[in-house]
């Protein structure tokens, strides 16, 4: 489940018990990632941890060993429809030279024309609209 919500901690157990196996939270809207990755793992689902387009990715970075999976955004947190920010496509390939086995993904924009500079890095898409991709 990516979660983009504000106040995160407070839909970890309710996500755990609807048969959620991963909480994507942004780093953005909590104070206290670490309590969080805690609470998650102690709900039994994996952590992925998502940034904005305006976060840089060092702060991530002290997170990047205790998640299973890191989101940059290729769009403004808000509505579908935006176009891909392949400015963020440097974000993708430091995280996969520093972390190599971490799981990652880019959400927003991807489509036909942009599909590419994704498989450029590597990338494990969360793709919400196949339609998009295919017709
Ligand atoms: O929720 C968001 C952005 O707020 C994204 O998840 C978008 O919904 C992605 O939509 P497309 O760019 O794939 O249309």
């Amino acid at each position: 489940m990516h979660m983009m919500v504000s106040k995160p901690e407070q839909w970890v157990k309710p996500m755990a018990i609807a048969g959620a196996n991963q909480y994507t939270f942004h780093l953005e809207a909590t104070e206290n990632p670490g309590a969080l990755i805690k609470d998650i793992r102690e709900n039994g689902m994996k952590v992925g941890l998502a940034i904005k387009p305006g976060t840089s990715v060092e702060y991530l970075a002290p997170w990047a060993n205790q998640i299973d999976m890191a989101l940059v955004m290729t769009v403004e947190p808000g509505f579908g429809g935006q176009k891909f920010m392949e400015d963020m496509m440097p974000k993708v390939h430091w995280l996969r030279t520093q972390f190599p086995s971490l799981d990652i993904e880019v959400d927003g924009g991807v489509g036909p024309d942009t599909v590419h500079k994704c498989a450029e890095v590597r990338l494990a898409l969360e793709v919400r609209n196949f339609s998009k991709m295919w017709n």
